[in-house]
């Protein structure tokens, strides 16, 4: 079954060739080319931008390639192949080369007008052959990051391309703010979702989906597989942001903005210059309460990778001792809710400071907003306002690093910070006489 970009890529470049882009016209029948190599039409189409772009000698590679896959079999494919590769070897100051393709585009039923037209100019060219001019770059490369930018594109070795500091990064700092290119309201949009989306793109916008990874080339779809390797759960295909890599202790977070409808990455941690900046692709406890083989698990399940994070890459001694930090701080998040809050209040805000260090320990408590707010709900029944502004203080400072100021989870944590006891909780201040303020991190 052939895939179903091959018609959206001839759509696309139709509209780009009728509005003079030949630039961008090639490049879609590059991926024609590329994704269906047995079909003479996609290099008899490019072999006609070629020549548009004056990329004489791509034009007359492009016939012959499709001489050779057409045969015998569709004459007008044959005429057009070979009178654009005498255009382009006439261009090239191969006169003879340019008189055979035009016998044979004329033994095969060209128009005459045509065959007088070029024998004219045939006969009129100059024999020097004209320099090549140089041509415009077709890869859609990521530009070179100017100095003000946070980060740039480039090689990430066996993770393909990633994004790298451009300057020290520090903590909270926004690395990147970005309007996706095609916006889901929700994860898992059905093919018929996706296929009108991309209906509606441009074709340069086509071209920018295209430029971006797809593990999943030999499943024979390829918007299924760019769209599957590189969405955002909210926010959708995201070009820039979907470059950069996963790792299970990353410096960064990726969060999708909806007021402003922006994908954001915030930094985490100080990132040197230089240094490789990495999102999580696992939800919170997927990463930091979870073992090697579960994360990779999920990660092959999800993208079909293996990691080769720093936290994956670990030897097996160090990596056992990750393991067990991870495990115990899962099985912290499992047993809070069996304490009883009234009568275990202390041993509950124990084992949260137990866990916020096993994340410190492992080199991720980005998430420590996830215990440090149980901890303020606790200290908030109890009505010891004191200790609830501390953990709420933790939720905030953290809440900004991972979401920025204005992200609505920041407000919400700043709201509390400042008056804890407006907190919106239905056991807010109901028990008394415990205090807390001797359990700190
Ligand atoms: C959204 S893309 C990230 C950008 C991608 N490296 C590129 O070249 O465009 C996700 C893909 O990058 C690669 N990748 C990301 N993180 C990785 C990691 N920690 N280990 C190995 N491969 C990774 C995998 O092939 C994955 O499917």
């Amino acid at each position: 079954m052939s895939d179903p970009i091959l018609g959206l890529l001839k759509t696309k470049a139709s509209e780009a060739f009728k509005q003079g882009d030949f630039t961008t016209a090639r490049s879609l029948y590059s991926h024609s080319v590329d994704i269906d190599p047995q079909d003479d039409t996609h290099p008899l189409n490019r072999s006609l931008m070629n020549l548009r772009l004056t990329r004489w000698s791509d034009a007359e590679e492009d016939a012959t390639k499709a001489l050779a896959l057409c045969q015998c079999t569709k004459n007008d494919h044959k005429q057009k192949a070979y009178y654009r590769r005498c255009q382009a070897r006439r261009e090239m100051g191969d006169i003879v080369g340019a008189q055979n393709d035009l016998k044979a585009f004329a033994s095969t039923g060209g128009a005459r007008d045509l065959v007088d037209a070029e024998q004219k100019k045939i006969d009129s060219s100059i024999t020097t052959p004209q320099l090549v001019p140089a041509h415009q770059s077709l890869l859609l490369e990521s530009k070179s990051a100017p100095s003000e930018r946070t980060y740039f594109i480039d090689d990430a070795g066996n993770k393909g391309l990633g994004a790298f500091a451009a300057r020290d990064i520090h903590r909270g700092d926004l690395i990147l703010t970005e309007k996706p290119l095609l916006p889901f309201p929700h994860n898992s949009p059905s093919r018929t979702e996706l296929r009108l989306a991309m209906d509606n793109l441009s074709p340069t916008d086509l071209l920018v989906f295209l430029s971006l990874k797809n593990t999943r080339p030999d499943r024979g779809d390829t918007i299924d597989g760019i769209y599957k390797t590189n969405a955002f759960a909210n926010g959708g295909i995201v070009i820039e942001a979907s470059r950069f890599n996963h790792s299970c202790r990353p410096n960064a977070r990726y969060s999708y903005h909806e007021a402003t409808n922006r994908q954001r990455i915030f930094a985490l941690t100080y990132i040197p210059e230089g240094e490789e900046i990495f999102v999580s692709y696992l939800a919170s406890r997927n990463v930091y309460g979870a073992t090697r083989n579960q994360r990779q698990a999920a990660l092959r399940a999800k993208q079909n990778f293996l990691c080769s994070c720093a936290a994956c890459g670990l030897d097996r001694q160090l990596s056992l001792e990750s393991d067990r930090r991870r495990t115990e701080i899962r099985s912290i998040w499992d047993r809070m809710p069996t304490f009883n809050p009234r009568t275990d209040g202390r041993a509950y805000l124990q084992i949260v400071v137990r866990a916020i260090n096993l994340m410190k320990e492992e080199g991720y408590w980005a998430d420590a907003d996830d215990f440090a707010n149980e901890a303020a709900a606790l200290c908030s029944m109890h009505a010891d306002w004191e200790s609830a502004k501390y953990w709420h203080g933790i939720v905030y400072e953290t809440r900004v690093a991972e979401f920025g100021k204005d992200s609505a989870h920041t407000f919400k944590a700043r709201r509390d910070f400042e008056d804890p006891r407006s907190i919106d909780h239905p056991y807010a201040g109901v028990f008394h006489g415990q205090t807390f303020a001797d359990i700190r991190l």
